[in-house]
C-alpha cells in the first residue's frame, strides 16, 4: 500500500510521462501537418497561451504534448487528464510539441510517428484521426527503477472508459477489463480472434500476448507493414516493456477499434466485462427472435393463455347455460302462492312489519300473529314446543339407539342447515350446535322430544372440513341408517334453494327409492334468494323427481332465519307422530 502511494505522490512530481498526441479532427491534422512544415525553420508560436515549465527543455525531454484535445484519464488520474486541456501551445524543437502546466510542475510529452514510421510531433499513430486506440507512453518510478510504457488512451476520457483499465503500481502493468468482442457468425456469437491493442500491449500481468491479429488487406493497407499479426502483438509488448520504442497502432495494421466498437454494437453484440487474465470467457445466451413475429409473446406462453382462456370460456359458457336454463323456468301458480302465502324468499323487513311479523324475534315470520292453522294442527304442532333433548350420538351403526320412537332424520349437504332446522323447528336455539364451518356435525345424533318423536341430526355429506376416510365413513353411516333403520318414518332431505340438487343428493335419492325410505325435499336458506326463484326451485327439483315413488309431496320451503314455512313443515311432521300411533 505505501508502495502505491509512494508511486503516486512520485508520479505528481513530475516522474510520470504521457505520450499523448491526438488529431481529434481535419483540423488538428491539418495543423499538425502545418507544424512539421516548420520544423526546419524553428519554433512555430501558436495561438493562445504559452505555458513553460522548468522542464520545457526539449534537449531535456523529447516529448512534448499538445493539450487541444479533451481530458484523458486512461489511468483514472484526474490530475493528468485536466494537464491535456487548455489552449495551444508553443511548437519547439524539430519534431515536437511542447507545452507544460508550470503551475503543476508536471511534464507531460507526445510524440509519435507518422505513417512512414518517421517520428513527428502529436499523436496522430494510433488511429490518426480516431484518437481512441491512441496510446500515451507513462514514465513510472518503481523501486528506484525508471520504467517507461506504452498505454493507451482514448479520445474520450470517461471514467467509463478508465474503469476498463486497471494499473497495478507494484507491478507497473495495466490490465484491461473487457473481451474479445463477439461476432455474429451465421445464427452463432463467436469470440473473434482480433487482438485487442489495449489488452495485448499494455502489459498483462503473465506478460503473454493472448490471441492474435489477422492481418486484413486493410490492415496491411493502413499499416504498411507486412501483416503478421503475431509480431505485432510481440512488438506491441515490448513497447510496454521497452518504451523507447514507440509505436503507431495503425502502422501495425489494427484496424480502428472504436470503428469496430460501433459495427459490433450496430450488430447487436456487446462486451462482457471478463478480465482477460485467466478468467474463462463467458458466451452470452443468444435468444433466436422470429424476425416475423411481432407479438412479443413467448410461444410457450401462448399455448398456455389459449388452453386457459378455452378451459375458461367452456367453463363459462356451461354455467351460462345452466343460468339461463334455470331463469327459463316458469312456477306453476300453486307453487308461486304457496311461496307468496308463506312470505318465502328475500323480504324487506319493513315488508314483514307491515304483515304484523315482530321483527324483534329470532324467526320472525315464525312467530304467528293471528293463526289461521285448526285446532286440530294446533294440538298436532303442540308436540314440537316440547323440550328437546339429546340422548344419543353414534359414530358406527351398531352404536345406535333402541327404534322405540318414530324417526324423523335430516340429511343433506354440509352446512345446508340441518341443525339450524331443528333449532327452529322446536324454537329451542342451541339445543342442537350449528356452525357457519362445514362438517360440524361428525356424528348421528338423536334428540328426543316429549317422548312421542325422535329427531335425528345426520352429518352432511360433501364439501368438509375434515379428511376425506373421515367424509368417506360419515356417508357410509349415512347411508347404512337411511336404508337400514325401521324406525325412520321419513327422512327430510334439505336442499339449498341458492344452489340446487348436487350429484350427492341424487345419489342418497337413489339409495333411498332402493330402499324405499320416505323422503321429502326441504328447500333451505329460503331467505338467500328472490321469491320467484325460490319457486323456480321448486318447480326445477320437483321436475326432476316426478317419477320417483319414495318421494313426499309437496315440497317444503323453510327458512330457518326468518322463519317462513317453518309452521307448515311442522304440521307436516305433526302428522307422521300422529299416524305413527
Ligand atoms: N340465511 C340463512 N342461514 C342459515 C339458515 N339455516 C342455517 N343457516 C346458516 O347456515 C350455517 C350452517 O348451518 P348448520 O345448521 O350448522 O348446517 P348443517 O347442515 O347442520 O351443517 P353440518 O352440521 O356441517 O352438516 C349456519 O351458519 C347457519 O346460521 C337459513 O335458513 N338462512
Ligand atoms: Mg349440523
Amino acid at each position: 500500500m505505501s508502495d502505491v502511494v509512494g508511486s503516486r505522490s512520485k508520479l505528481k512530481n513530475n516522474k510520470l510521462k504521457l505520450l499523448v498526441g491526438r488529431a481529434k479532427s481535419a483540423k488538428d491534422e491539418a495543423k499538425s501537418v502545418s507544424i512539421r512544415k516548420q520544423e526546419g525553420r524553428g519554433n512555430v508560436k501558436e495561438k493562445g497561451r504559452r505555458y513553460k515549465t522548468d522542464d520545457d527543455d526539449p534537449s531535456h525531454d523529447p516529448y512534448k504534448r499538445e493539450t487541444r484535445g479533451k481530458r484523458s484519464s486512461s489511468l483514472g488520474a484526474k490530475k493528468f487528464a485536466s494537464d491535456q486541456e487548455g489552449p495551444r501551445k508553443e511548437v519547439n524543437g524539430k519534431s515536437h510539441f511542447g507545452s507544460t502546466y508550470s503551475s503543476q510542475k508536471r511534464k507531460r510529452s507526445y510524440s509519435e510517428h507518422d505513417m512512414d514510421g518517421r517520428n513527428y510531433s502529436s499523436d496522430h499513430s494510433f488511429g490518426g484521426k480516431n484518437t481512441k486506440g491512441a496510446s500515451r507512453r507513462v514514465k513510472t518510478v518503481h523501486a528506484g527503477k525508471s520504467q517507461d510504457m506504452m498505454l493507451p488512451i482514448r479520445k474520450s476520457s470517461s471514467l467509463k472508459r478508465s474503469k476498463d483499465r486497471k494499473y497495478d503500481f507494484i507491478t507497473g502493468n495495466v490490465r484491461v477489463l473487457r473481451t474479445p468482442r463477439l461476432v455474429y457468425d451465421g445464427g452463432n456469437y463467436k469470440h473473434t480472434d482480433r487482438v485487442d491493442d489495449r489488452t495485448k500491449g499494455a502489459g498483462f500481468s503473465d506478460g503473454k500476448a493472448r490471441s492474435k491479429a489477422k492481418a486484413t488487406p486493410e490492415n496491411r493497407k493502413l499499416g504498411g507493414n507486412d501483416g503478421t499479426s503475431e509480431k505485432h502483438a510481440k512488438h506491441k509488448l515490448n513497447l510496454i516493456k521497452f518504451p523507447d520504442e514507440r509505436t503507431d497502432r495503425r502502422q501495425y495494421g489494427y484496424p480502428d477499434d472504436s470503428s469496430k466498437k460501433k459495427a459490433s454494437r450496430k450488430n447487436g453484440s456487446d462486451d462482457a466485462s471478463v478480465a482477460t487474465d485467466d478468467l474463462p470467457r463467458k458466451r452470452k445466451k443468444v435468444f433466436r427472435i422470429d424476425p416475423h413475429d411481432i407479438s412479443n409473446k413467448r410461444l410457450a406462453d401462448g399455448i398456455w393463455m389459449n388452453e386457459a382462456s378455452t378451459e375458461k370460456k367452456v367453463e363459462k359458457s356451461i354455467e351460462v347455460s345452466r343460468n339461463a336454463q334455470f331463469r327459463a323456468i316458469q312456477p306453476s301458480p300453486a307453487i308461486l302462492s304457496f311461496v307468496e302465502d308463506n312470505l318465502l324468499g328475500r323480504r324487506r323487513l319493513i315488508e314483514l312489519r307491515r304483515s304484523g311479523y315482530n321483527i324483534e324475534l329470532s324467526a320472525p315470520l315464525d312467530n304467528i300473529p293471528f293463526s289461521t292453522s285448526s285446532e286440530r294442527e294446533k294440538l298436532e304442532e303442540n308436540v314440537f314446543k316440547n323440550k328437546l333433548t339429546f340422548f344419543a350420538a353414534a359414530k358406527i351403526s351398531s352404536s345406535f339407539p333402541a327404534p322405540d320412537l318414530p324417526e324423523i332424520a335430516f340429511a343433506g349437504r354440509s352446512n345446508v342447515g340441518k341443525s339450524s332446522l331443528l333449532n327452529s323447528l322446536t324454537r329451542q336455539w342451541g339445543v342442537v350446535r350449528t356452525s357457519d364451518k362445514p362438517g360440524l356435525t361428525q356424528t348421528i345424533n338423536f334428540f328426543n322430544l316429549a317422548s312421542k318423536l325422535c329427531l335425528v341430526d345426520l352429518p352432511g355429506y360433501g364439501f368438509a372440513y375434515a379428511k376425506e376416510e373421515v367424509k368417506d365413513a360419515w356417508e357410509e353411516l349415512v347411508k347404512e341408517y337411511v336404508s337400514t333403520r325401521v324406525s325412520l318414518k321419513r327422512v327430510c332431505l334439505l336442499i339449498d334453494t341458492k344452489w340446487g340438487m348436487k350429484p350427492r343428493d341424487h345419489e342418497l335419492i337413489d339409495l333411498m327409492e332402493r330402499s324405499q325410505t320416505k323422503y321429502q325435499i326441504v328447500l333451505t336458506k329460503t331467505d338467500t334468494v328472490f321469491p320467484i326463484d325460490v319457486a323456480r326451485r321448486a318447480m326445477q327439483i320437483q321436475e326432476s323427481l316426478k317419477t320417483n315413488k319414495s318421494v313426499v309431496n309437496p315440497m317444503m320451503m323453510v327458512s330457518s332465519k326468518s322463519g317462513a314455512g317453518i309452521r307448515s313443515l311442522r304440521s307436516v311432521l305433526a302428522k307422521i307422530v300422529r299416524f305413527a300411533k
